[in-house]
């Protein structure tokens, strides 16, 4: 059976009982299993967070399920884009994800067959029916992280969040992972699921993951999808002036502090400039997310934005987000990432050296296994040479074991004419065997180096040595 991912593309699972039967056999074989929950339209944003699961499990497995009960009656959860095709197009052609979980419904029919008034009818029906609404009626368990959830999107979304960790506490006790990931972008939203794990004791390790942002700095949303011309231009200003933020804050002396209203005007006014319509910009405490009065270089503090603008749907916004850490060195995420960038870097680095190690090591003993035909008689002659002073050179005539026994050497080149580029071949004797080989370099005392063909090591052959003749053969 295929355990982990396949190149047919990712299972398909809808049903909780199944995703959760595929979750524990992995799990039962020792295989970590990584979450990346979402609501579908998959972007850059979402992959990054696939590649981030990817470097920590053996298994990972996405979800794609529009949750109506984090959507208030006002909002789009019909406009919502939804696009599973295409997503699982793109999942396919990411590669590394072993399933995707679609459910239809995760509210009224389990419900219904949890109480026991099981009815294959008011199944379908509610299977069926996708409004928000009809869909959740019957659902009165909910989770909450209260203090966490009333700042920032609290204010215009207050039961947003209560939505949220309802269906990721769902999520979690269906896919039951041991890590799940979630991006910084929903920085509010991550830091209520963080929480709710903790306090609840899921055995989930919760990890956030950097924004990820088109090169113009629009931070990747399935919402960019919902903006009506023009409006992309307009949205372009919240990192515009969150960047403005971050530049006053870096721009700080040490010790120095600004008023968070400072910054916060700073960026209202840039977004507005831009043609956006701002819900609310807030300086907070990056991990309790209550508001802080002043920014100094060295704390991190962390700034939101919410805007709106025209949606592509008559009369309809879109509401973006987007946030950013101010002071300090960056976000826990990319605090986070550069680490495992520096630790992959580092193994790496270990791998590399080990290899090269090993291939000095291998080339010493190539070396030694393989050396040309009367390689021996050759160092004693180098030896030989070094400790006879060189009376006088010899020419290519008078070259001649009686020559050279008395001490003298040749330099002259033999009359094969030997140049940088020449061909030969040599006889080794161990193997026995002819190898091919190019002369790359030569001495005026004869010496040439060479470079074999078939493993590129190189050699250097000495045409003064008496079998240099027998051994050797330009080509
Ligand atoms: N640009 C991004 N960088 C990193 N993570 C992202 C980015 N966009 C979305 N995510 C993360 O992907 C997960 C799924 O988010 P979701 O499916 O709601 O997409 P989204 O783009 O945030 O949609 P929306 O437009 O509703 O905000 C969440 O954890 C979210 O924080
Ligand atoms: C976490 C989530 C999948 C819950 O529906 C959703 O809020 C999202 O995509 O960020
Ligand atoms: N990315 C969070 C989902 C929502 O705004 O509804």
């Amino acid at each position: 059976m295929q355990l982990g991912p396949s190149a047919a593309g990712p299972v398909e699972i809808t049903d909780a009982a199944s995703m959760r039967a595929f979750s524990r056999e992995r799990r039962a074989r020792n295989q970590k299993v990584a979450f990346v929950p979402t609501m579908g339209s998959l972007h850059e944003g979402h992959l990054s967070l696939v590649r981030h699961a990817k470097d920590r499990a053996q298994i990972v497995v996405v979800s794609i399920y529009v949750n109506p009960t984090q959507f208030a009656p006002t909002e789009d959860f019909e406009e919502y884009p939804r696009q599973n095709k295409e997503d699982l197009r793109k999942l396919k052609e990411e590669g590394g994800v072993s399933a995707v979980f679609m459910p239809k419904n995760l509210y009224a029919p389990r419900n219904n067959r949890d109480s026991g008034t099981e009815s294959s009818e008011s199944e379908a029906e509610a299977e069926d029916d996708d409004t928000a609404a009809a869909s959740t009626s019957d659902h009165q368990t909910w989770v909450s992280a209260c203090k966490l959830e009333r700042p920032l999107c609290g204010k215009t979304r207050p039961k947003f969040f209560r939505g949220v960790a309802t269906v990721v506490c769902k999520l979690f006790n269906i896919v039951e992972p041991d890590v799940a990931l979630f991006g910084e972008k929903d920085y509010q939203q991550l830091r209520v699921i963080q929480t709710m794990a903790r306090e609840l004791d899921f055995a989930v390790e919760v990890v956030g993951c950097p924004i990820f942002r088109v090169a113009d700095g629009l931070a990747m949303s399935s919402r960019n999808a919902l903006l009506a011309e023009g409006e992309r231009k307009k949205a372009l200003g919240i990192s515009e002036a969150l960047s403005k933020a971050a530049a006053a804050v870096e721009g700080l002396n040490e010790g120095d502090e600004v008023g968070a209203h400072v910054l916060c005007n700073l960026v209202r006014s840039t977004v507005e400039k831009y043609g956006g319509r701002v819900d609310y910009v807030d300086m907070v405490d990056e991990r309790t997310l209550r508001r802080v009065k002043t920014v100094r270089k060295a704390k991190r503090s962390l700034i939101a934005v919410a805007a709106f603008y025209r949606s592509k749907h008559e009369g309809q916004e879109v509401r973006l987000i987007d946030n950013k850490v101010l002071g300090g060195e960056g976000s826990p995420g990319e605090a986070r990432a550069l680490k495992r960038k520096v630790r992959n870097l580092e193994r790496e680095l270990r791998a590399r050296d080990h290899l090269e190690r090993e291939n000095a090591e291998l080339r010493a003993k190539l070396n030694r296994m393989s050396r040309p035909f009367g390689f021996e008689g050759m160092h004693k002659y180098q030896a030989a040479r070094k400790s006879i002073p060189v009376k006088t050179e010899i020419s290519a005539e008078k070259n001649t074991a009686a020559a050279r026994n008395s001490g003298f050497w040749t330099v002259a080149r033999p009359s094969e004419g030997t140049h940088v580029g020449r061909r030969m071949r040599v006889l080794y004797d161990q193997p026995r065997q002819w190898f091919t080989c190019e002369v790359i370099k030569e001495s005026p005392q004869g010496v040439l180096t060479v470079r074999y063909d078939a493993d590129g090591v190189e050699d250097e052959i000495d045409m003064n040595k008496p079998d240099f003749k027998s051994t050797c053969k330009f080509l």
